[in-house]
């Protein structure tokens, strides 16, 4: 899965890692060349005393050093630019992914996870990405030459290095096989704590409504201890490998100081040679460490990429876009045996529904609470699809629609409105950012808001915080009513959008909204009788059957589960 982040995203900047690639080769090979130098400097400038080839290998060495720290600025900003590139392009691919997604996609992974997913799990690939290049061609490469320029200092003195190098590498690999499950545990617990901040921040008003403080920082304090505590295990695992090897590697230098001492009492080895040879020692060592630390991200940003892939592979909405326009009839809308089931529901929530509304016709939907009215009209948009029969709309099925087509004829106002951060204006154009201020201001009128708009200070520009949280609940309808009267769809779908206004405000508003979108297919689900009593004909759900099919009158008269609706709410002479 990262190879394959890698490998996809990677490909535009095949330039840049190649310079990255070169600045490390030029990085490792000044590394490799101070030992050798240092030896000279010992054997021939200080041993025999030559100041001049102290100063001109001095000279080299200080430029050899220049070279070096050039090298090393150049591949950190090679690399700093890649990675971070890969996570814009990475972030964007997902979001784009996210916003193909069918409702049903985006409850399965959850608003909670799919964050975690593009902030957090995105980061850990950058960071590989960044140590990664930095390092994976270096390492393998110091490693190897110093063996073979530690070899060239004394065959017997790198014997030893067959004994500390296996060490190392299996101490490494133990900790890296046991610190992989950690880290996807980790991911998936810090998934959890998103989620429950989420609930616990957007439902402060109802905890404490119900005073449930208690239990909620109880909750939130077993996340967080799990998340410490998994946090503390990786930790602990990473902090024991440094050491061990850092000890491994001390002990070995002693060894080596020990042979090496003896061999140049011995005649065999000069002691230039000896400095080089701990030279390459240290390198060898630097470059385990380093690879470490690579291995060590790498489990983590593998974790994350299977994360990532999971969004990026996961089905978008089905037959997306590059569908039919709709048809040239504007506004027609057909259930044809339309039945539904929720992914894991034991029963459809709507059955063999067949319903046909016409432009200029208004169908109302009554039904008792999970009837199934709103998955009624998510069938209409799309936000799910049939399990059964099909939805046409213009005479073409849906499934068969391109979406932006789709969107553009059919305009929802949702049983819980939703209004983004930034200015009513910006709300009211959010599906037609062209319209102009009278149209706004039109809208607003027909929506029963003007008035209160008009006496913001600052008017269209008025601030709207996330999910419209500065205004009321049936401040929030209302713009959302408006902000789909600008649109100006060809079919409106209310999904029980005045319930939350008071009889006579929302008499007002019927009152108004008929004449404004008169030519246009209506269909408006509602828990009032009085909402509906006008329209031309009234559906009447039941477990997700249609029960019932007709006028306000012709249903008193003859629908038993719309008769004891109208009972329950109106006076028996308003009902008859
Ligand atoms: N996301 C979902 N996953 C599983 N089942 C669901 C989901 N949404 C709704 N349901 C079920 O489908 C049925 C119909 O729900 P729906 O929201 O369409 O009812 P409704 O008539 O609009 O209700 P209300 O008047 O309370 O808004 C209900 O039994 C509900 O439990």
């Amino acid at each position: 899965m990262l190879s394959r982040i890698l490998g996809t995203y990677l490909r535009p900047h095949r330039l840049s890692i190649a310079v990255l690639i070169l600045l490390q080769l030029v990085q490792t090979i000044t590394f490799l060349l101070l030992p050798t130098m240092n030896a000279q400097l010992v054997d021939r400038g200080l041993l025999r005393g030559s100041v001049v080839d102290i100063l001109w290998i001095g000279a080299v060495m200080v430029g050899v050093a220049a070279v070096q720290v050039a090298a090393r600025m150049g591949a950190q900003y090679f690399g700093t630019s890649v990675a971070t590139a890969l996570g814009a392009r990475l972030r964007s691919a997902i979001f784009r992914r996210v916003q193909d997604f069918s409702v049903h996609e985006v409850e399965r992974f959850g608003a909670a996870s799919l964050t975690t997913r593009t902030v957090n799990d995105v980061q850990q690939i950058q960071l590989v990405t960044v140590d990664g290049f930095g390092s994976i061609v270096s390492a393998p490469i110091m490693c190897v030459a110093s063996i073979v320029l530690a070899l060239q200092q004394d065959v017997p003195l790198t014997l030893v290095l067959l004994v500390f190098i296996p060490l190392a590498t299996v101490t490494v690999l133990v900790v890296m096989a046991r610190m992989g499950p950690l880290y996807g545990l980790i991911q998936h617990s810090v998934d959890g704590m998103n989620r429950l901040l989420r609930e616990q921040i957007t439902g402060v008003r109802v905890i404490r409504a119900f005073v449930r403080e208690d239990h909620e920082r109880r909750r939130f304090g077993a996340a967080n201890e799990e998340l410490f505590q998994l946090t503390m295990r990786a930790r602990r695992q990473a902090a024991m490998m440094f050491p061990i090897v850092w000890l491994l590697g001390n002990v070995f230098t002693v060894v080596v100081v020990w042979v090496g001492g003896r061999r140049i009492g011995s005649g065999d080895l000069t002691v230039g040679a000896l400095s080089a040879f701990t030279g390459y020692v240290i390198l060898i060592l630097t470059s385990m460490l380093i690879a470490m630390y690579v291995f060590l991200t790498v489990p983590r940003a593998q974790v994350a990429a299977r994360r990532v892939c999971e969004v990026l592979d996961a089905a978008p909405a089905p037959s997306a876009d590059g569908g039919a326009d709709s048809g040239p009839r504007p506004g027609h809308v057909d259930l044809r045996g339309a039945g539904f089931r929720y992914p894991g529901a034991e029963e459809p929530s709507l059955r063999d529904i067949t319903l046909s509304v016409r432009p200029g016709e208004t169908l109302a939907v009554i039904g008792s609470t999970g009837s199934g009215k709103t998955t009624l009209l998510n069938l209409v948009l799309r936000l799910y699809e049939t399990t059964t029969g099909s939805v046409l709309v213009n005479g073409t099925d849906v499934r068969e629609l391109d979406r932006d087509a789709l969107s553009a004829t059919v305009g929802l106002v949702a049983q819980k409105p939703y209004l983004f951060a930034g200015t009513i204006a910006t709300n009211l154009r959010y599906g037609r950012p062209e319209a102009t201020d009278d149209e706004l201001w039109h809208a607003l009128g027909v929506a029963r808001i003007r008035d209160f708009v008009a006496g913001l200070p600052a008017g269209l520009d008025s601030v709207v915080e996330q999910g419209g949280g500065n205004f009321s609940g049936g401040q929030r309808q209302r713009l959302s009513i408006a902000r789909t009267l600008v649109r100006r769809p060809d079919v409106y779908l209310f999904d029980d959008c005045f319930s939350g206004l008071d009889y006579a405000t929302e008499a007002a508003l019927r009152a108004a909204l008929a004449p404004d979108i008169a030519g246009a297919t209506t269909v408006v689900v509602a828990q009032r009788i009085s909402t509906i009593r006008d329209a031309d004909r009234i559906a009447v759900l039941d477990e997700g059957r249609v029960v019932g099919l007709g006028t306000h009158d012709e249903l008193i008269a003859g629908n038993d589960v719309y008769r004891a609706i109208a009972q329950s709410q109106l006076t028996a002479q308003e009902a008859l």
